[in-house]
């Protein structure tokens, strides 16, 4: 342990960046910092916060903890279809561990930096572990990708695969059993989640509504529907996994991608008439692309295996739900 103050840490390890952009005017140091944008941009805004105990726990390498910091966050971006540009960092540490502070801002910079962002600001303080972050992006004017514009018959599309990340965390509480092998391989996916940002911003066109899937596919779908007034038909046979989740049982696989959350993959819809220009334009761009289901006039979500139409019991990650209604929560 170090006996850095709060004035030092920030000099230390939170004001790195000072030349990644040349549209923040003014970094760490003042009341505020200072960005600029040009006139037809806009900007999208959003905060995500990660709890000691809630969102990771001690199997969770310091390292892992700061990368997926950035990536829930851009993943929020990826989904509006923005540019990422901007971060800030509330960070609230129980003691200075350099150690850990290391190794967190490493992960965090490493993302930050790979999509051109720029940690601008923040806010140092004791209490417990939290992690709380603000990502600021770009859109060009009147571009902005939301939840609300589903329409009957559009084609409903999950980037990558599903359940890895539930499984991951089931694995760790000792609920499924694994090898070494499968569980470093689920593992990946819960502790260094890909924000899929250059997606978000290609499907922007095409797309009539998108969120990412941070709390399990159906509640993240049910926004949509929600928002745009809309129900679905959803292929369970088609869900999209990764070749580990093959491995497991076929009710388990399709719980966690139903329920279980923590994905950051994009769910969006396409009309029928975008559907193969889009197919075709993202064929080599290095995420895989699943049709999923379809959107309908009459409300609710309705799932299918095969023909056959199926229930499945479940809801996705909530906070403050009740124990006795939250079989996932
Ligand atoms: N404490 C709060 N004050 C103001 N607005 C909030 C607050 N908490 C959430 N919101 C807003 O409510 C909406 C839904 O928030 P939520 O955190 O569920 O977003 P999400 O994208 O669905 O989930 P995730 O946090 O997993 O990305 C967002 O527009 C968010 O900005
Ligand atoms: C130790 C531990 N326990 C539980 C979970 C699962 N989990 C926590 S928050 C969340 C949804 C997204 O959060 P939010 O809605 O706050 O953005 C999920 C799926 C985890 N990752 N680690
Ligand atoms: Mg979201």
């Amino acid at each position: 342990m170090s006996q850095l103050t709060e004035f030092e840490l920030i000099a230390q390890y939170f004001s790195r960046q000072k030349h990644i952009r040349s549209d923040v005017l003014l970094g760490q140091g003042d009341d505020c910092a200072v960005v600029t944008t040009t006139p037809a941009t806009q900007i999208a805004v959003t905060t995500d916060t990660m709890v000691a105990g809630v969102h990771f726990d001690a199997h969770m390498p310091a390292r892992a903890i700061g990368h997926k910091l950035v990536a829930v966050n851009l993943s929020d971006l990826a989904a509006m279809g923005a540019e990422p540009a901007w971060l800030s960092l509330a960070i609230t540490m129980p003691e200075v561990d350099t150690k850990w502070i290391e190794d967190f801002t490493a992960g965090m910079y490493e993302l930050a930096e790979y999509y051109h962002c720029q940690l601008i600001g923040g806010d140092t303080t004791r209490g417990p572990l939290t992690l709380t972050l603000t990502a600021q992006g770009l859109l060009p004017e009147g571009q902005k990708l939301t939840r609300a514009g589903a329409k009957p018959g559009d084609w409903i599309f999950v980037s990558g695969c599903l359940g890895d990340a539930a499984a991951a965390l089931a694995v760790q509480q000792g609920l499924l059993e694994a090898t070494d092998f499968v569980r470093h391989q689920l593992e990946e996916r819960l502790f260094y989640p890909t924000p899929r940002v250059a997606l978000g911003q290609a499907i922007r066109h095409a797309a009539t509504s998108c969120v990412d899937v941070s709390d399990g596919l159906v509640a993240d779908l049910g926004h949509i529907l929600q928002r745009s007034n809309v129900g679905a038909r959803l292929f369970l046979h088609q869900l999209p996994y990764s070749k580990v989740m093959l491995g497991l049982d076929e009710e388990q696989r399709r719980d966690f991608a139903l329920f279980g959350g923590d994905d950051y993959e994009l769910c969006f819809t396409v009309p029928e008439e975008e559907r193969g220009a889009l197919e075709t334009s993202l064929a080599h761009s290095g995420v895989s692309l699943t049709c999923i289901g379809q959107i309908d006039k009459q409300p609710g979500l309705r799932m299918f295996d095969h023909q056959q139409e199926v229930s499945a019991q479940g809801r996705g990650y909530q906070h403050f739900a009740a124990a006795k209604d939250s079989p996932k929560g």
